[in-house]
């Protein structure tokens, strides 16, 4: 385990901002602290860079205390979402500054700044100043400039978050590419749940100062622990006291074991999918289903027919109101007694 983090509360004044966190954060893997403004993602950050003290627990990095030590003895790299670049120096001689000023030789600066440029690919801009790149060219410097100490871990707060959608989806795939060469262990706060679910190996969620549930991608998506974890990950919509996902639906025009009856009440195509909503009795709103246009088409739905839906096998689900898709209990959909629980939940 490279970062371990046990037993850590963090208040500012009368306000907790970190509760009872306890994390393990495994080797070389890209983790997204992932969560809602204010949830106190930057704040754990900033305990695990040194930046902020917790008021209890203890960091461990690479198996070394490092609860007590200040930042600039933990090896970490860091980047901000407003990275603040010397404005009179050249790109190079920025991205060469940690190392100048842990005095090393002239010759390895000179050998690990060409290194790192080209790693980012702004070798051709070395010798331009930060004010002449783009948006993005500089979060790229940001991270040569974390990345030439050869730092133990990388800490990055939403690096990519003042960019315009397309640089910053452009840069998630460019980070993910890097990681894949690099392995630096990273660590990398995010409140967009796209990001965190295209980037990283392991994701954690922070809500109100807690983590509400930590895994990989694929384990949070598919076996939500809470409402919460669920609704954050994607849409959601309600049938019989579940959430589930709207593509984890399946509607017919004609009656199927376990299928409730309602009626299409909205039809729309949005780009390649087609969003049905459903006016379910007894539900108070509609049941949401997405669909491929050709199935929408196959399956001849049209505003104010009778439809019938229930959740596909094995999709994951949470009990409205409830904790865990574990705890759902019997499904009355599937007339089986036999729940329907997120696989592996
Ligand atoms: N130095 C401080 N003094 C007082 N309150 C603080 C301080 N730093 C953070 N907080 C509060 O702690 C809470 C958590 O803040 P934090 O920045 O960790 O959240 P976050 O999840 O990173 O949110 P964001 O995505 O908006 O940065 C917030 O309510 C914030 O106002």
């Amino acid at each position: 385990m490279s970062i371990r983090i046990a037993g850590v509360n963090k208040s500012f004044g009368d306000f907790a901002a970190l509760t009872d966190i306890d994390l393990d954060l495994p080797s070389g893997q890209l983790t997204a602290l992932l969560g809602p403004s204010g949830g106190g993602k930057s704040t754990l950050l900033r305990i695990i860079a040194g930046l902020e003290v917790g008021d209890t627990g203890t960091v461990e990095i690479e198996g070394v205390d490092a609860t007590r030590l200040p930042a600039r003895k933990r090896n970490v790299g860091f980047v901000f979402q407003h990275y603040a670049a010397f404005r009179h120096m050249s790109v190079a001689d920025n991205v060469g500054f940690g190392l100048k000023i842990r005095k090393r030789p002239k010759a390895e600066v000179k050998a690990r700044t060409a290194e790192m440029l080209d790693l980012v690919h702004l070798s051709q801009f070395a010798e331009r100043l930060p004010a002449q790149l783009s948006g993005g060219q500089r979060q790229r410097m940001a991270l040569a400039r974390a990345l030439a100490i050869e730092p133990t871990v990388l800490l990055l707060d939403e690096p990519f978050g003042a960019l315009d959608a397309k640089v910053r989806k452009e840069l998630r795939d460019w980070l993910r590419r890097l990681h894949d060469e690099v392995h630096v262990t990273t660590v990398f706060v995010t409140h967009d749940q796209e990001e965190a679910l295209e980037v990283a190996d392991r994701i954690v969620v922070i809500n109100d100062g807690r983590v509400e549930q930590e895994g990989t991608p694929d384990e949070l998506y598919d076996a939500p622990a809470s409402e919460f974890v669920m609704g954050f990950l994607g849409p959601v919509t309600a049938l019989q006291g579940h959430l589930v996902r709207p593509h984890d639906l399946e509607v017919e025009s004609h009656a199927f074991p376990g299928a409730v009856e309602g009626r299409v009440a909205r039809l729309a195509r949005v780009g390649f999918e087609v969003r049905v909503e459903l006016a379910v009795p007894g539900e108070p709103a509609p049941v949401l289903v997405t669909l491929t246009r050709a199935e929408a088409a196959h399956k001849q739905l049209a505003e104010g027919v009778a439809a019938w839906v229930r959740p596909v096998p094995g999709a994951g689900r949470v009990a409205v109101g409830g904790s865990s898709a574990a705890s759902a209990g019997p499904d009355p959909s599937t007339g089986s007694g036999v729940p329907l629980v997120a696989p592996g939940a």
